[in-house]
């Protein structure tokens, strides 16, 4: 038989494993903090937050993980440790789409840490507004969901705005169906934000056929209203079943498997080059033939991947487009600079959103 250590020996050992982390924690802190005096003698006066060396240092704990901890649990610790110190340095005030308890609270959190301010903010518009005034330094939009495609209020508002892309998150959105209610039976509406109810159409059509549905501005809201009346129920995340004390009716009842958003982070900032990103750009060709073509040359001819491509209308004359563009690789890396130096000479306009690091988490 193997030899059993006795608990209370282990808890000791924890205990002296966790004074040393913690003394580690603390000199990593008092180095962030040198950091920011650096950066300040340096004349830095905005943001102290560095999307391209924080994906490096996520990358390289993955690397260097040697387990049992799986990479990703190793790089959330880390994740939250750096946020942590970030929030010495100067704190962080990033928008999202509120209230609290929506999937872009938890791609805030998921991206900068829990010691992030998160602002809630109520409209995709406002959020941009918020960053483009100054009032927050950041902000976290949807743009595109794996079974509804994009979000085209996001999309839009990039044409006048003068932020750029300087990150981005994914998040496995899960939808349930909450409210004080213990079953199906007697629910006489449904309210959720529009887009989780397209993502749950086939199970509503299915389970709750002749429901009414409703749409409102955010999945937290609906599970504010499913919370003041006991016949209605919500579509939301299980973080605003908690919030607003809801019974979970159902769990996991969107129609795809691997129902996915992925969201952008919006700021002056750009981040350097850190040999795994994406670049998104904004082009406009007119209405002419061969308008595609023209696009994607220049990067068949230097070998650059687009991860993706959708057209919306430019608002500036009938089947006048514009087309948002996700390729592989920095602005600066030559590739890239090559391909968009042709590119901007066979469009009539192109707009580089920004060059980020890849997800890392
Ligand atoms: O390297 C920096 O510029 C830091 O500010 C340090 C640090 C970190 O804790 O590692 C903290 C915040 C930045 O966003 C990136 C990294």
């Amino acid at each position: 038989m193997t030899n059993i250590i006795p608990l209370s020996e282990l808890r000791t050992q924890i205990d002296a494993i966790d004074q040393q982390i913690l003394q580690l924690i603390n000199q990593r802190a008092k180095c962030a903090l040198e950091v920011a005096r650096t950066k300040q003698a340096e004349g830095e006066t905005g943001s102290f937050y560095r999307p391209d060396r924080e994906a490096q240092v996520l990358r390289r704990i993955k690397e260097l993980n040697p387990g049992p901890l799986s990479d990703d649990a190793a790089a959330h610790l880390f994740r939250e440790v750096m946020s942590a110190c970030l929030a010495l340095e100067k704190p962080l005030e990033v928008a999202y789409l509120g209230p609290q308890g929506t999937f872009t609270q938890q791609a805030t959190f998921k991206h900068f840490g829990h010691a992030v301010k998160d602002v809630p903010v109520p409209t995709i518009h406002e959020i941009f507004q918020a960053v483009e005034t100054g009032h927050c330094q950041f902000g976290v939009v949807p743009v595109e969901n794996s079974t509804e495609g994009v979000i085209a209020h996001t999309l839009d508002r990039f044409m006048d705005s003068p932020l750029k892309i300087c990150g981005e998150v994914e998040i496995r959105v899960h939808q349930n169906l909450l409210g004080k209610m213990d079953g199906l039976i007697g629910i006489s509406e449904v309210f959720s934000h529009q887009q989780s109810l397209a993502q749950c159409r086939q199970w509503l059509n299915t389970y709750l056929p002749g429901v009414t549905v409703t749409a409102v501005s955010s999945n937290a809201e609906a599970a504010r209203l499913a919370s003041l009346d006991h016949g209605k129920a919500a579509i939301a995340g299980l973080v605003a079943a908690e919030l607003y004390d809801l019974n979970i009716i159902e769990k996991n009842i969107e129609d795809e498997a691997n129902n996915t958003t992925r969201f952008i982070i919006i700021g002056a900032q750009q981040p350097a080059s850190t040999g795994l990103d994406k670049t998104s750009i904004l082009v406009s060709t007119g209405n002419q033939s061969g308008a595609l073509h023209r696009i994607l040359g220049p990067f068949a001819e230097y070998g650059i991947s687009m991860v993706h491509i959708e057209s919306r209308p430019s608002r500036q004359g009938l089947w006048d487009y514009v087309f948002f563009i996700d390729i592989e690789g920095h602005r600066d890396d030559d590739a890239v600079a090559k391909a968009l130096k042709v590119l901007q000479n066979n469009v009539k306009m192109l707009k580089i959103l920004g060059s980020y690091p890849k997800a890392v988490i």
